[in-house]
């Protein structure tokens, strides 16, 4: 299993809505260089949901890229994906890792709340989920949160931290200096003209040094 680290991109379904635009997109965003793929599809199609989990999970694997599934375990476990990211209203932590392989990869939301990031970590979480740190296209009615969250939840963790909502090329770096470990992008990332190039502006912004 890679780290967990660098540019994390979500999947949409409105942005990618068939098998061969979805795995153009992500095969793009992984030549560029995204670390870690989560599919991400709010629709109710559950036999288009395992279908399209299945070929990511083939792309991820044949990469060496970590692939997870947004909200749902039973899917995760169904395509043989690294893990699951769940929210605060999905499955628990507890159950998931139940259900899941030892191994599996466990992210959690926590918004703008060092408290239920620490809660998190406690219940065994592979890493915790910030955000949105800028207006979200993806998400426009996600709560703020302050860049400042990032340094203190750097004092206080032990685990990887990821930072999401409203990530552009523009702002990656200055969220990477306050302190996330992996940067989470939907619409900056896939909506562009030429998603490897874009990929490669994010994992760029790792590496620079001013
Ligand atoms: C990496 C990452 N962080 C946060 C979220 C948001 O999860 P959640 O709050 O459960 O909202 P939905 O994505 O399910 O709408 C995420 N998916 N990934
Ligand atoms: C799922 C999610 N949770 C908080 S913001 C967000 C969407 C991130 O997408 P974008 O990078 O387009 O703002
Ligand atoms: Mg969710």
């Amino acid at each position: 299993m890679n780290p967990l680290h660098g540019l994390y991109a979500i999947t949409d379904n409105t942005l990618m809505p068939d098998d061969e635009t979805l795995l153009t997109c992500v095969r793009a965003a992984i030549l560029g260089g995204a670390q870690i793929i989560q599919y991400r599809d709010k629709t109710a199609d559950t036999q288009k949901r395992y279908r399209q989990a299945c070929l990511l999970n083939e792309l991820c694997r044949t990469n060496a890229r970590t692939f997870l599934i947004n909200d749902d375990v039973k899917l995760a476990l169904a395509c043989e994906a690294h893990g699951v990211h769940l929210g605060q209203q999905d499955t628990s932590i507890e159950t998931a890792r139940d259900l899941l392989p030892h191994h599996a990869v466990i992210g959690m939301t926590c918004h703008d709340q060092l408290s239920l990031a620490t809660t998190a970590a406690l219940s065994g979480a592979d890493y915790v989920a910030f955000g949105a740190f800028y207006p979200s296209k993806t998400k426009p009615d996600a709560k703020p949160a302050p860049l400042t969250l990032l340094a203190e939840a750097k004092t206080i963790l032990s685990c990887p931290i990821v930072a999401i909502g409203g990530i552009t090329v523009d702002n990656a770096y200055q969220t990477i200096t306050a302190g996330a470990d992996m940067i989470a992008v939907v619409h900056s990332l896939f909506s562009a003209e030429s998603i490897i190039q874009q990929a490669e502006a994010f994992a760029l912004a790792f590496n620079r040094n001013v």
